[in-house]
């Protein structure tokens, strides 16, 4: 940790510690938020650690802004309650709201900076807001844009940087008041995929280095992927699942997210979904999807042994939080009891088994 993250950090514990240390940083119980007939929120509850990242995915119109409205107060709930270190803000007037909203810290899909000030200025900016006096500020900016890999663009304009720096700048800037919680609303989806990679370490470092809570609002799997602990999946205003990462990546239970993953997943090559049959073949084709340190090798080994011959088909095995999670498409002898003997004995090894169809192992 450098000097300037390390009094970040120390500044960040003090507050930690004049604060509620073990209350969650983020409460939402049965938040409802009706437009008309439409249910944005349809009774979402859901509460976020400290320090915990956690990603909220979902399609288009499945309620992600709406809910990122109602945590930093701009939305209020028809029923519900939204906690945000332990005090109730759905009802706050917003006199009240003020000094919390400082408390949370939000970045954006474009970056929203203010093009007429300096890369330090935008940074500062919340400081003025507070009336915290001007070296205090200009000094505070500096720290940030050095946490933020910044430091030589100080008296740049945000014209002049790319889309990556722009968000460093934002992020900087999200800091500055030391918020408990951290916002991303899509703050990756302009960027391409290298500079979105480079932001999302620099949020995981920040994220460790200061303990600061992220909540991301997301519609990639990559993003979530990345850096989340945690991800909860909301459709039609509902958060339909939730999980650590890399269980709800390796056996999806909604529909909705099985189909965000299916870009990042692997999936059947389609020359072979093509062939397949619901029930003639002398093959089935089976999808496998299995998780967990040393969950692969044996089951392969033993598969092997106990099932006769298998062709390994396509797949391959990723790490997500450090745990290896793979998806194989396998081909196993059609024929019953064989077939029936397979799936009963990767499903039993812990394995989550889909019978795709049948080809001909001549295919
Ligand atoms: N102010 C509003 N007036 C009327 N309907 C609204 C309003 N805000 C949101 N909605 C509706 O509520 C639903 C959820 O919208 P919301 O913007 O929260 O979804 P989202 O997941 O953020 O979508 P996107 O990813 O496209 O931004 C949608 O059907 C939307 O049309």
């Amino acid at each position: 940790m450098n000097q300037h993250v390390r009094a970040l950090a120390s500044a960040d514990t003090a507050t930690e510690t004049a604060g509620q240390v073990s209350s969650p940083v983020v409460r939402l119980v049965d938040v409802k938020r009706h437009f008309g007939p439409t249910a944005a929120l349809d009774g979402v509850s859901l509460t976020v650690g400290k320090g915990e990242i956690i990603g909220i995915i979902g399609r288009s119109g499945a309620g992600k802004s709406t809910l990122i409205r109602c945590l930093n107060g701009l939305e209020r709930p028809d029923s519900g309650e939204v906690h945000i270190e332990g005090r109730e803000i759905g009802r706050l007037g917003e006199k009240q709201l003020q000094p919390l909203r400082r408390r949370t810290g939000m970045i954006f899909q474009h970056f929203n900076l203010l093009s007429a000030k300096t890369v330090e200025e935008n940074v500062a900016l919340p400081l003025k807001i507070e009336g915290v006096a001007r070296p205090e500020r200009m000094r505070r900016a500096a720290e940030l844009l050095e946490l933020v890999g910044l430091a030589g663009k100080a008296k740049a304009y945000p014209a002049s940087l790319s889309g990556g720096q722009k968000q460093r700048v934002g992020i900087a800037r999200a800091l500055a008041a030391r918020p408990a919680l951290l916002l991303s609303d899509e703050a990756t989806s302009a960027l391409d995929p290298e500079t979105t990679r480079s932001i999302l370490v620099l949020l995981r470092d920040i994220n460790r280095q200061l303990g600061l809570t992220i909540i991301l609002i997301t519609h990639e799997m990559e993003v979530v992927r990345s850096i989340a602990d945690r991800v909860a999946v909301i459709d039609a205003g509902r958060i339909v699942e939730e999980g650590e990462v890399w269980k709800v990546f390796a056996d999806p239970q909604a529909e909705v997210t099985k189909s965000l993953l299916q870009g990042i997943r692997p999936q059947l090559p389609a020359e072979i979904a093509e062939k397949l049959s619901p029930n003639l073949g002398s093959e089935a084709v089976l999808r496998v999807d299995v998780a967990g340190e040393g969950a692969l090798g044996p089951l392969l080994a033993d598969l092997g042994g106990q099932a006769g011959s298998f062709r390994f088909i396509h797949g391959g095995i990723e790490r997500v939080q450090g745990r290896p999670v793979g998806t194989l498409f396998l081909a196993v002898p059609a024929g019953e009891p064989d077939l029936s003997q397979t799936v009963k004995f990767l499903t039993g090894r812990g394995a989550r088994v889909e019978v795709l169809g049948h080809v001909f192992d001549n295919d």
